[in-house]
């Protein structure tokens, strides 16, 4: 399929970003976007994709409204996931402008997308080893993917630059990701044949100084019902 190469309109977007070919090449047509290497997952950094004076008032809208982060799937690590989390409220004009974004950049339809959320860990927190996508064998799956269906997409932006660690690892390509201010990644969860990509397991490695922010969206197989 040919590239995107202006804005889309409602008409030009990409579903739920399966099957990931156009999303791929979309992602390719714009500025700045660079593809990691691996034939194992599709994985893209985006540096500067928001300025600094948007990612501080996100910032600031996640020190407001933080509560402690949550897992599926418990398997008894109670340090498995430590960091706090919020839930970016969408009728802040932030956040939609944000959404606009989000949607100019990835072309993947919002109605796919689950709310924006922000998460925020502070010296010693981070997130273990883990996969966006709900495992079919997981206790939690029914309950989290029975309607809208399986992750499909995931984009986070780093809103700052801790001063030591928070570094996010995906395991089983070795690339280790630093936070900068602005800096998107974007991945594939599934794999072209729509079954869950195991190469996408990563780390929110923990914070050694300073306190890391970042943004995720993640986008379903079928409507979030807004
Ligand atoms: O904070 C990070 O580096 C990773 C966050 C993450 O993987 C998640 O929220 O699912
Ligand atoms: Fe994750």
């Amino acid at each position: 399929m040919a590239s995107l190469a202006s804005p889309p309109t409602s008409g030009s977007l990409l579903g739920s970003g399966l099957p990931a070919a156009p999303v791929v090449d979309h992602l390719l047509s714009q500025s700045g976007v660079q593809r990691v290497p691996s034939p194992k997952l599709s994985l893209f950094v985006r540096r500067q994709f928001l300025d600094a004076a948007m990612c501080q008032q996100l910032c600031a809208m996640i020190d407001a409204t933080r509560r402690p982060s949550t897992v599926s799937d418990f398997n008894g690590d109670t340090a498995f996931r430590t960091s706090e989390t919020c839930d970016l409220d969408a009728l802040d004009p932030v956040t939609q402008a944000l959404e606009a974004r989000l949607t100019e950049f990835t072309c993947l339809d919002p109605v796919f997308g689950e709310p924006i959320q922000g998460q925020r860990y502070a010296v010693g927190q981070e997130f273990k080893a883990h996969t966006d996508y709900f495992s079919p064998d997981g206790a939690d799956f029914a309950k989290f993917c029975s309607v809208a269906g399986n992750r499909t997409w995931t984009v986070m932006v780093y809103l700052n630059e801790p001063e030591a660690g928070g570094a996010t690892r995906f395991k089983a390509i070795d690339k280790i990701v630093h936070p900068e201010t602005g800096k998107l990644l974007a991945w594939n969860n599934l794999r072209e044949d729509g079954r869950p990509n195991p190469a996408t397991l990563h780390h929110g490695m923990k914070v050694r100084a300073g306190t890391k922010y970042v943004i995720t969206k993640w986008y379903r197989e079928r409507p979030w019902g807004w």
